[in-house]
């Protein structure tokens, strides 16, 4: 897959957030996307969603076959985006279900991100960082080639940050695309650096 970005301008409540911005990003390729708190990194995460309407400019793909682009994504916001009654297993159970072409099963993909003991505990007693491997668990139940990922490191401890490192390393192996919204240095190598707002 590649994505292409050209001029993307973005308004929030009739103020500018950003405009004229233009990238590329192509299989294995992983770029970080940085700035002040407010300078549109969710933003943009989200206008490429399709969750966050864009005022001007285009977002496309190519080479995703017959799926739109909202179909060749994952996207995991700072919020996790589970549901707190149900346990972890169940939770990405719904989303293999609602996201179609199963990877990982549940339970592998809790084990993956270090949560097997946890798997069967209503999210809701979770802590921060076992919600956060919960919800980057979901990135293994459904192949989906581009990750957008906002602030993937948060509460995650030393081990969670080399076991997302790991995952991300594989997903890049695999032809697959990240772009990341961070504060803190994506653990990945090579990875590029989009500044918003300089
Ligand atoms: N739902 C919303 N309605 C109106 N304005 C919004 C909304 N969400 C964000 N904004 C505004 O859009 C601008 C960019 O916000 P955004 O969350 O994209 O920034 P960010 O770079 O991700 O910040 P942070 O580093 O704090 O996470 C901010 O000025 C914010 O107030």
């Amino acid at each position: 897959m590649q994505l292409a970005v050209d001029n993307l301008a973005c308004r929030r409540a009739g103020r500018r957030v950003f405009d004229g911005l233009s990238f590329r990003l192509g299989p294995g390729e992983a770029l970080a996307v940085t700035g002040r708190n407010g300078a549109g990194k969710s933003t943009l995460l989200g206008a490429i969603a399709g969750l966050v309407g864009r005022h001007a400019g285009e977002v496309s793909a190519s080479g995703i076959g017959d799926r739109t682009l909202a179909e060749s994504l994952h996207l995991v916001g700072h919020r996790d985006g589970l549901k707190g009654s149900l346990t972890a297993e169940e939770n990405l159970a719904f989303a293999a279900a609602l996201l179609g072409s199963q990877a990982l099963a549940p339970a592998d993909a809790l084990a993956r991100t270090g949560l097997p003991g946890a798997a069967q505990l209503p999210v809701a007693y979770l802590s921060a960082g076992q919600r956060r491997r919960v919800a980057l668990a979901r990135l293994l139940v459904a192949h989906r080639p581009l990750w957008l990922l906002d602030e993937p490191l948060t509460a995650l401890d030393t081990a969670g940050q080399s076991l997302l490192a790991g995952i991300m390393a594989e997903h890049l192996a695999g032809g697959g695309l990240i772009l990341a919204a961070t504060h803190a240095p994506l653990p990945i190598e090579g990875a590029g650096e989009l500044r918003l707002g300089a």
